[in-house]
């Protein structure tokens, strides 16, 4: 078993008035990727926000390479090289596709000053990044902003990836092509925690699985085990057998 780079341990959050998580223990190792899943409402973007201090947890630890940061402003976090891909992207359809990568890295101030080798590894993966190179990103389709969105957390070598549902509202062809180059960053060993719905992204993708339910995390193990056990699926996530072939 690998060492967890991120730990949460005992995490409660509240948001407002509403205590949303109940005691999230996470466990994300190194060089994995780890699928995180749920039903809707389960508390998976809550979690991913309180790993990146977008919300504070009120009780418990987050531990990002066996240190505290669970009271670290966003920032602070993001500079230990956490990249985070909430599900609306947060990209600019105003600007180009070549300004939204180059706002999201920190080390260049002008296009030129961008990796070539790492922008031509990003074209190969997303080649419409190259097509749309100097196209405002809000006339990209939903699949292609989605790719930008992931392009932008990958444009600087990150010690943490955390992806929430990028299939989402996209057509199976499209999430193909984005399975595809998700696998391609495995091969990095670049850590992520991916939060998905789609079972089947879920499937080709994760390493390590942990479900959460009602603000807790209720299952963890590997993906390749509660792939096999549908019993085991329908009873965590709800799916009816054999729904998610
Ligand atoms: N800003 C907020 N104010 C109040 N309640 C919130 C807020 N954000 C989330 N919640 C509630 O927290 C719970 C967990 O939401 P969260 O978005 O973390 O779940 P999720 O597992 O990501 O669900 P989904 O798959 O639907 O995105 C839900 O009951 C939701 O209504």
């Amino acid at each position: 078993m690998s060492e967890s780079l991120l730990s949460l341990r005992g995490v409660h959050t509240h948001i407002g008035a509403y205590h949303i998580l109940h005691g999230v223990d996470l466990e994300v190792p190194a060089g994995q990727l780890t699928m995180l899943l749920g039903r809707n409402g389960a508390g998976k973007t809550t979690t991913l926000r309180t790993i990146m201090g977008l919300w504070q947890a009120s009780r418990g630890q987050v531990l990002f390479d066996g240190q505290a940061i669970t009271a670290a402003a966003t920032p602070e976090i993001a500079q230990r090289e956490i990249a985070y891909v909430p599900e609306n992207m947060g990209i600019f359809a105003d600007l180009t596709v070549a300004e939204n990568l180059l706002l999201a890295a920190r080390r260049a101030r002008r296009l030129a000053e961008l990796d070539t080798e790492r922008l031509e590894w990003l074209f190969h993966l997303f080649p419409a990044l190259k097509s749309f190179w100097l196209h405002p990103a809000g006339k990209l389709s939903g699949g292609q902003k989605q790719m930008l969105a992931i392009a932008r957390a990958m444009i600087e070598p990150r010690r943490l990836l955390l992806i929430d549902e990028p299939s989402k509202g996209l057509a199976p062809a499209i999430i193909r092509n984005m399975i595809d180059a998700l696998r391609e960053l495995k091969r990095t060993q670049t850590t992520v925690l991916l939060v998905e719905q789609n079972f089947m992204v879920a499937k080709a993708l994760g390493d390590s699985v942990a479900v959460m339910d009602d603000g807790r995390v209720v299952h963890r193990g590997a993906m390749a085990e509660l792939a096999e056990d549908e019993a085991l699926q329908q009873r965590l996530l709800g799916l009816s057998l054999g729904a998610h072939q």
